[in-house]
């Protein structure tokens, strides 16, 4: 037998392996071949060459090859499963029914290299390093028969021809569909990334791996180690969803404690499989591969398993496809559990910190504005607040933040009264970099920063008259513009404003426009004033008193019943701020357990140097009142809690000053 052709040797070594040596399987394989069958080789491989497809001329060139022989049909014909067909890339000779071939022929020629039947027709088996066998099946009339010595070099060879054509051209093909398999697992992978709910991750997990692997179901078995479960999604007809499993049991357990991917079908042991899942999905498992999901540390998270190939069994490149792919999926699936793991604490701190921001309070304004704020805090709802100086409007601006479904973004709180006009827009919009004379870098606005959460526009009252304009326009469009910048940027806040103006008397002296107005005020919420809200005084006073000891790290002292009436007659200008740092002063002055009303030395408030300006929107009766409270403690604490001397020093008899105080609501105390 002479070698192959170095024209042949040469074409294989220049397509597959440019710097290699022939692969020695070819080169034993053509050296053995008739001639005939080397030469139409040649020409075939070099078709393959120049990138046709040899498939339309291999049944004509056989028959040529066999023309001694006078062949019939012509076929080349794999085992799928336990199924017989033509192959599906070539030709089939149309002359060709698989049905005719003795089945004697199709069953034992795999066994021997060559089978001449007496009917005429003769096999020969194909080996192309596939998983599926196949042969090469011709008939020829029964006088060829007799000729079977010839017949069989001519036959054996072309099979082998055949088999490496399938198999380089498989190769070629599988080149190409690497390719498209790669593109597509790296696509899939990057929509995985940003996936944000867990079940669509899971369920667009299970339906690449179906389409990818050419299958009926897939399933991604997550490992809950401490109820020894394997959790699968999605499960179909499942009530939620998901299927749990003993983490020990069937294919899927095994692969979860090996580590090692493995392939079944119905032609392996029964026993390996676990039919529990059949029976609750009512399916019927017929072929299936599973491969272990490892984290990034190698530590085993579950098992990806896929079911039911829809064409044969699963095949070794069906397994590489799904490692791959669970490597993707479960990086995915970290990911994913790290956000979610993030957003619980988020979720944890956000609530924390809303305990924080209560508003507190047992009043009946109170209660029903806490009713309110509940409410409202799970809506997207534009919010205006609206009460005096220190009444704890940002504190309830950052409860209805961190209590609505925003609590994870940012809540960004801007002064608009601290800002001059001509650098509000930059400091709401942001601005880039050389936009006027100090803009030395490009930097966001508050509405960017806030993106996805809150905006709490406070003192909204103090806003100039252009400033509302652009604000309103951001608003209405939910699109700003940075400072010197064209781009159009897509903003999405909850805006919250506050204002202890009136700002309906400000719309109808023209000073706030009605349109912003409307905008903002979707829902107005008022926070009482502290002189009005009885004991409530006490309530926070404790609060506060509570937090500077825990501070301090010293045992929370008591309020006398003295000091108790003291604070709740006392107006409180300055509401609870001035609440909060009187109390703070005390903690910190006060080193007895009981802090008396003497200790409470009410600071001047600047709204006391002008009582006219406090007391101008109130009415004559109101005003009157406010002065009298004001004046009665007044002397009650100059006069150090003596009743008798601060009658004396407000001119009236005692008795009268009790009396005038319970009018005024005012607790009367022991001297
Ligand atoms: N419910 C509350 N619990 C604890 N502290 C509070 C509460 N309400 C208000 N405060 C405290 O009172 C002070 C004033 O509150 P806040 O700043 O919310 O009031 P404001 O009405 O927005 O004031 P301004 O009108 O001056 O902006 C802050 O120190 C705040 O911590």
């Amino acid at each position: 037998m002479t070698r192959t052709s170095p024209e042949l040797a040469g074409l294989l070594v220049s397509r597959k392996h440019p710097n290699r040596e022939m692969p020695s399987k070819t080169d034993y394989l053509s050296s053995h071949w008739p001639p005939v069958v080397r030469e139409l080789g040649c020409e075939l491989l070099r078709q393959l060459a120049a990138g046709e497809p040899f498939q339309p001329t291999f049944y004509p060139a056989i028959s040529g090859v066999l023309a001694d022989f006078r062949p019939g049909a012509i076929a080349i014909v794999r085992q799928r499963g336990k199924d017989w067909s033509p192959e599906p890339t070539f030709n089939v000779d149309s002359d060709f029914r698989l049905a005719a071939v003795p089945e004697v022929v199709i069953s034992a020629a795999l066994d021997a290299p060559f089978l001449l039947h007496d009917s005429g027709w003769v096999a020969a088996a194909i080996d192309s390093n596939d998983t599926a066998p196949g042969l090469l099946v011709v008939q020829v009339p029964r006088s060829a028969v007799k000729q079977a010595d010839a017949l069989r070099p001519l036959l054996i060879g072309l099979a082998q021809l055949a088999g490496l054509l399938i198999q380089i051209a498989g190769n070629e093909t599988a080149r190409d569909a690497e390719i498209q398999r790669l593109t597509t697992m790296l696509e899939i992978a990057a929509t995985w990334q940003q996936q944000r709910d867990w079940a669509e991750l899971l369920e667009s997990m299970a339906e690449a791996a179906t389409q990818l692997l050419d299958a009926q179901r897939a399933s991604i078995f997550l490992w809950d180690r401490r109820r020894s479960l394997l959790v699968g999604r999605p499960a179909m007809g499942v009530e939620g969803g998901q299927l749990e499993v003993d983490d020990s049991a069937g294919i899927v357990g095994a692969v979860l404690s090996s580590g090692i991917a493995k392939r079944w079908d119905g032609s392996d042991s029964e026993s390996e499989v676990n039919r529990k899942p059949d029976a609750q999905l009512q399916f019927q498992t017929t072929s299936l591969v599973a491969v272990p999901l490892n984290n990034r540390n190698g530590k085993r998270m579950g098992v990806f398993e896929v079911l039911n190939k829809r064409d044969g069994r699963f095949t070794e490149q069906d397994e590489h496809v799904l490692q791959e792919l669970a490597v993707h999926a479960a990086a995915a699936i970290e990911n994913s559990q790290e956000r979610e793991r993030l957003a619980q604490n988020c979720d944890q701190l956000a609530l924390a910190a809303a305990e924080n921001v209560q508003v507190i309070g047992e009043s009946a304004a109170v209660v029903a504005l806490r009713k309110t704020t509940d409410r409202v805090a799970k809506t997207d709802l534009s919010v205006l607040i609206l009460g005096e100086n220190g009444t704890g409007k940002e504190v309830l601006a950052r409860s209805i933040h961190l209590t609505g479904p925003r609590r994870r973004e940012p809540f960004i709180a801007v002064n608009c009264a601290a800002i001059v006009e001509t650098l509000l827009e930059s400091e709401l919009f942001g601005h880039e970099k050389g936009a006027f004379t100090d803009a030395h870098e490009a930097r966001a606005g508050k509405f960017e920063i806030a993106n996805g959460g809150t905006l709490f526009l406070d003192e909204i009252g103090d806003m100039s008259l252009g400033g509302q304009a652009k604000l309103l326009r951001a608003l209405e469009e939910k699109v700003i513009v940075r400072v010197g910048g064209f781009t159009s940027i897509n903003t999405d806040v909850r805006v919250l404003a506050a204002t202890n103006q009136p700002l309906a008397e400000l719309v109808r002296q023209k000073r706030f426009r009605e349109d912003l107005y409307f905008r903002l005020n979707v829902v107005t919420l008022k926070l009482p004033a502290l002189r009005e809200r009885g004991d409530d005084i006490l309530l926070l006073a404790q609060h506060f008193l509570e937090d500077f000891a825990h501070k301090q790290g010293h045992r929370v002292p008591t309020l006398s019943s003295a000091a108790q009436q003291a604070l709740k007659s006392h107006p409180w200008p300055g509401n609870i701020r001035e609440l909060r740092n009187l109390i703070e002063r005390v903690s910190y002055l006060c080193s007895s357990d009981i802090i008396q009303a003497s200790d409470l030395t009410f600071s001047a408030s600047p709204s006391d140097q002008s009582d006219s300006q406090r007391l101008a929107h109130k009415s004559l009766n109101e005003a009157t009142r406010q002065f009298q409270i004001q004046h009665i403690q007044s002397a009650i604490q100059r006069a150090g809690h003596n009743m008798t001397e601060a009658a004396a020093m407000l001119g009236v008899h005692r008795s009268n000053l009790y009396r005038k105080m319970k009018q005024l609501d005012l607790e009367t105390m022991d001297d």
